[in-house]
């Protein structure tokens, strides 16, 4: 087995950014960690990828071909098709190593998660090429610091979790940024079971039209019914709750669990010659 977190998230959610916080991460715990670069129109790196898209295909080999002449989001969706299309040059270059731990840095175009087949696609043929997968999707707490604004990040989280039909794990990025009284509000949000949320948008947003306050009402209702959807705050700086974070992905990828299968063998024929 291998095992896989699709990074995704709306652009400038903070992906790469976590993706080189877990890889720093795994070298302080001795862990190796590697990224493929899944952006075809990414500029910059804080990291070195292990496998990068542009090898294969560029944006901007999209938007200056005389044929296709993409904008920037037409050509991100056909790169994405292009890597679809050449699985094979993904497949050769992710090899057949066993145990291996990979980061998907996808790119930020949402629709990629929330309605097109592309990254179902690619999911299919990680789970054949043996990849145990878990979708990480990563939100900026910024737009997160209200109940209308919470139900609506809530939403895309959702249609993401449906879409993809994925283990899935939403992370609250960018906790460092916001204020004390901003933090308490949130973890009001955050608790399970608590009505803060719903009680929140009766108090402040008065303004929404009676249509629109019920529909978001109804919503609400229901995420918090169903228990559909949590958020873990990330914090970079702190290494207890990247590590708490980890542990949590790492049980939902069943990581490590073979070598405790192992052990636990190991134990029943110890006991047995006992
Ligand atoms: N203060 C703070 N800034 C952050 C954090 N995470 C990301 N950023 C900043 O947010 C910006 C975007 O971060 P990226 O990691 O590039 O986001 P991304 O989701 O990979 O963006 P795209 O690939 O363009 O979709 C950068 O300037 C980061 O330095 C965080 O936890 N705290
Ligand atoms: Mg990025």
């Amino acid at each position: 087995m291998r095992y896989a977190q699709l990074v995704t998230g709306p652009a400038g959610s903070g992906k790469s950014t976590y993706c080189n916080a877990l890889v720093q991460h795994g070298f302080n715990t001795k862990r190796e960690i590697n990224i493929v670069n899944l952006d075809p129109a990414a500029e910059y790196f804080s990291y070195e990828p292990f496998i990068d898209i542009r090898n294969l295909i560029h944006v901007q080999d999209t938007m200056e071909d005389e044929d296709l002449q993409f904008g920037p989001n037409g050509g991100l969706l056909y790169c994405m098709d292009y890597l679809i299309k050449n699985a094979d040059w993904l497949q050769g270059q992710l090899g057949t190593q066993e145990d291996d731990y990979i980061l998907f840095d996808c790119p930020g175009q949402i629709e990629l998660y929330t309605h097109l087949t592309t990254f179902r696609k690619l999911i299919a043929l990680l789970q054949s090429w043996n990849f145990n997968l878990c979708c990480v999707y990563l939100l900026d707490v910024q737009f997160m610091t209200d109940g209308a604004k919470f139900v609506s990040g809530t939403m895309s989280a959702l249609s993401v979790m449906v879409n993809l039909e994925l283990p899935h794990v939403n992370l609250l990025t960018k906790m460092d940024l916001i204020s004390k009284s901003t933090k308490k509000q949130l973890d009001r949000f955050l608790e399970p079971d608590s009505h803060a949320l719903l009680g929140d948008i009766e108090l402040n947003h008065s303004w929404f039209n009676d249509k629109y306050k019920r529909l978001t009402d109804a919503i609400g209702q229901l995420v918090e019914d169903h228990s559909l959807v949590r958020f873990l705050p990330l914090n970079l700086n702190d290494e207890e709750n990247l590590s708490d974070i980890l542990l949590t992905i790492d049980n939902i990828l069943q990581f490590g669990e073979d070598q405790d299968v192992k052990t636990k063998d190991y134990d029943v024929i110890d006991e047995e010659n006992d």
